[in-house]
């Protein structure tokens, strides 16, 4: 069993970028400049944006935090998009997500100028994803493209079931995965809440992608040996052992899959850390479109 290592790698990738930032700076160009936005007080939420503007430190990004009160009404909200859209210094920005129930997500998402969307989540944007035109790949799936590359798992002609659709993850994924790429060119099921035979599915499945939001799901029994394990689920469970007074739980029962595993992510550790690092990747390639 491998461990695909989203810490590790996600650190080489901030080194990757750094060095392409310096270059961009020793030719007199533009530094790359991230901002983020977020609405409210949400631990998960904030852990989440601290990381991206690290990660922005960390690479030689300059970054902006605009961080509002839960109370924010959506039309404040889309004031500040407006600002981020005209402001010729971001490069790109994010709406860090959940936002506030009395908010429209959609509407948000909308507001976003399609150039400025690292997050890739613009209907253009993931039109472009669908049709494979070049454009912002979310930073999720665009993380575990990048994983599976980097570790060499073969996924031409192999079995992929995603569990989950939602438009962060499992719906990109799932395009991503069937296209002619790299990382691609896989058959791929996706299955969801209201999927009958689940287990049948995932037992034929050569790479299973867990993304449905409930700790510990998929257990041993329901895959077969040598599959390839991609964990997504990040669910904060109370533990008042732990100083933080919670601990982390995938989507995946570790204990009982990774005996049965090729490869396998941890959480921590695994798609996390990427979905932070291919943030930066697509924020520099937005700096690079303008110039
Ligand atoms: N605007 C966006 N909102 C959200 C996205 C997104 O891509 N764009 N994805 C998720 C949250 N997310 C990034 O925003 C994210 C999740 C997890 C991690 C991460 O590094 N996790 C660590 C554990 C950290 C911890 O909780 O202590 C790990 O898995 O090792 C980074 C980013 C939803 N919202």
């Amino acid at each position: 069993m491998i461990l695909l290592d989203g810490k590790k790698t996600s650190a080489d990738l901030k080194v990757e970028i750094a060095e392409s930032v310096k270059e961009l700076k020793a030719k007199g160009k533009k530094t790359p400049h991230l901002a983020a936005i977020l609405v409210g007080t949400d631990g998960a939420s904030m852990t989440y944006v601290n990381a991206k503007v690290k990660a922005c430190e960390l690479v030689g990004f300059n970054s902006t935090l605009i961080d509002l009160p839960e109370e924010t009404s959506e039309e404040t909200l889309l004031q500040e998009i407006e600002k981020l859209n005209n402001n010729n210094d971001i490069d790109g920005f994010i709406v860090q997500l959940p936002l506030p129930k009395h908010i429209d997500e959609q509407k948000v998402l909308m507001a976003v100028h399609p150039d400025k969307d690292v997050d890739g989540f613009h209907p253009t944007n993931v039109g472009r994803m669908t049709l494979d035109l070049p454009t912002f790949l979310p930073a999720t799936p665009f993380g575990i493209l990048e994983l599976l590359e980097r570790y060499k798992v073969e996924t031409s002609g192999q079995h992929v079931v995603v569990i989950g659709r939602s438009h962060i993850v499992g719906r990109p994924m799932s395009i991503l995965m069937s296209q002619k790429r790299p990382a691609g060119d896989a058959t791929v099921t996706v299955a969801h809440s209201r999927t009958k035979n689940l287990k049948e599915l995932t037992l034929q499945a050569d790479i299973v992608v867990a993304a449905l939001g409930i700790p510990e799901f998929l257990t041993g029994d329901m895959v077969k040996d040598g599959v390839t394990i991609i964990d997504v689920g990040i669910t904060r469970i109370d533990d008042s052992s732990k100083k933080s007074g919670y601990r982390l739980a995938g989507d995946v029962h570790f204990e009982s899959v990774a005996p049965k595993s090729s490869f396998i992510t941890p959480v921590p550790g695994g798609v996390g850390p990427m979905t932070i690092a291919m943030l930066m990747k697509n924020t520099l390639l937005a700096c690079e479109r303008k110039s």
